[in-house]
């Protein structure tokens, strides 16, 4: 008997091999969206920031948060962008507190620019949230020389945050929340080309600045112990965004192609991605926890390379030479620099 033939000779065993696949796969994919951030609280007159709030992990962390009350800025590059998704945050939620803002994180003066204006408007700050990322995006640099990956997802936000723990901790109990990735795993801190100018592979510079998110959250930590602002790190999932689109067209439709319907039961909706983020932000049980890293709502331990204490305050003293130079607008910042 051919296969066709075995396969139209029995229909019904087959449509229940069907059926059982897809009821499991749903069943996995129901287990595999991790916790869900229940606990009610009221945010109304706190203030929160959240950076690449217009897409993604970011926009849904925003829309809870202006459902709970909160005055949030959404920190964007894209100022169309981020203006249409405040409007359906807005419509939806009635919430008028919710301001669009721009902050480019791949340049040092859109970020002290944002900082000047947020805090002519503003005299606290509660929550920042270190959201916006790009991913395993071929070679580019920032306006200031670093490597796009290596400067938006940690010296961006490693400028930003400093400039403003003077607000938060005027506002403590305040909270830090940064959101890494579960590729810090496979992150390693190239000490001698941190700004990978002699030789770059994207997947590593993307985990190299997602372990520096972990590291950064740890040190950081250790300079606020007694000021009542906390910070944590978190891998908020496998979650079905637009992260994807930074590979470029050809990388980003197979990834689309291959890698969506592959690992669909363990990809989360943004709506889930975000759980963890409003969870660590918000959690009342959280007030004094910090320098740790989560995942689905959970405390989880993080790679032994995200806890080595020297290479911490290494990328610390680096990242704080480089944001400060006004000279890197003009040279690439060299990775040997100490
Ligand atoms: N999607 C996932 O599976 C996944 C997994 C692990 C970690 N993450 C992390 O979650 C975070 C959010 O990503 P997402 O999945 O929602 O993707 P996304 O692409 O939807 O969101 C990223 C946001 O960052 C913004 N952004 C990029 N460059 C910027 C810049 N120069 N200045 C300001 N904003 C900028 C984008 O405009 C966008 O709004 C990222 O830090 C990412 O590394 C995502």
């Amino acid at each position: 008997m051919g296969f066709f033939t075995f396969l139209k000779s029995r229909p019904i065993f087959w449509f229940s091999v069907t059926g059982t696949t897809v009821g499991l796969a749903c069943g996995i994919k129901d287990l595999m969206q991790g916790g869900e951030f229940t606990t009610k609280t009221n945010e109304t007159g706190r203030v929160v920031i959240v950076t690449g709030a217009n897409t993604g992990i970011g926009k849904e962390t925003t829309w809870e948060l202006a459902r709970r009350g909160a005055t949030v800025y959404m920190a964007c590059r894209d100022m169309n962008k981020c203006e249409e998704a405040r409007a359906e945050i807005v419509k939806d939620t009635q919430n008028k507190y919710v301001y669009c803002r721009q902050c480019d994180l791949a340049s040092l003066d859109s970020i002290r620019h944002f900082i000047a204006e947020f805090k002519r408007e503003q005299d606290q700050l509660h929550v920042l949230i270190n959201n916006a990322g790009v991913m395993r995006c071929p070679r580019s640099v920032t306006k200031d020389g670093f490597e796009m990956q290596l400067g938006v997802n940690h010296m961006g936000h490693f400028l930003l945050t400093n400039l403003l723990l003077d607000l938060l901790k005027k506002s403590a109990p305040s909270r830090i929340v940064n959101v890494s990735s579960l590729a810090h795993t496979r992150g390693e801190i190239n000490t001698a080309d941190l700004n990978s100018e002699k030789s770059y592979d994207e997947g590593k510079a993307y985990n190299q600045s997602k372990l520096a998110n972990i590291l950064f959250t740890r040190e950081l930590a250790k300079r606020l112990e007694g000021t009542c602002v906390t910070v944590n790190a978190l891998h908020p999932g496998i979650v079905d965004t637009e992260l994807f689109r930074h590979m470029g067209f050809f990388n980003s439709f197979f990834a689309g192609l291959i890698f969506k319907p592959l690992f669909w039961p363990f990809v989360k909706s943004p709506r889930n991605g975000a759980q963890t983020s409003l969870y660590v932000a918000l959690d009342p049980e959280l007030e004094q926890v910090t320098g740790q890293y989560f995942a689905d709502c959970q405390l989880q331990q993080p790679a032994p390379a995200a806890t080595d204490v020297q290479t911490a305050k290494w990328l610390w003293a680096v990242s704080e030479k480089w944001t400060s130079s006004q000279i890197l607008k003009v040279n690439s910042p060299k990775a040997t620099e100490q």
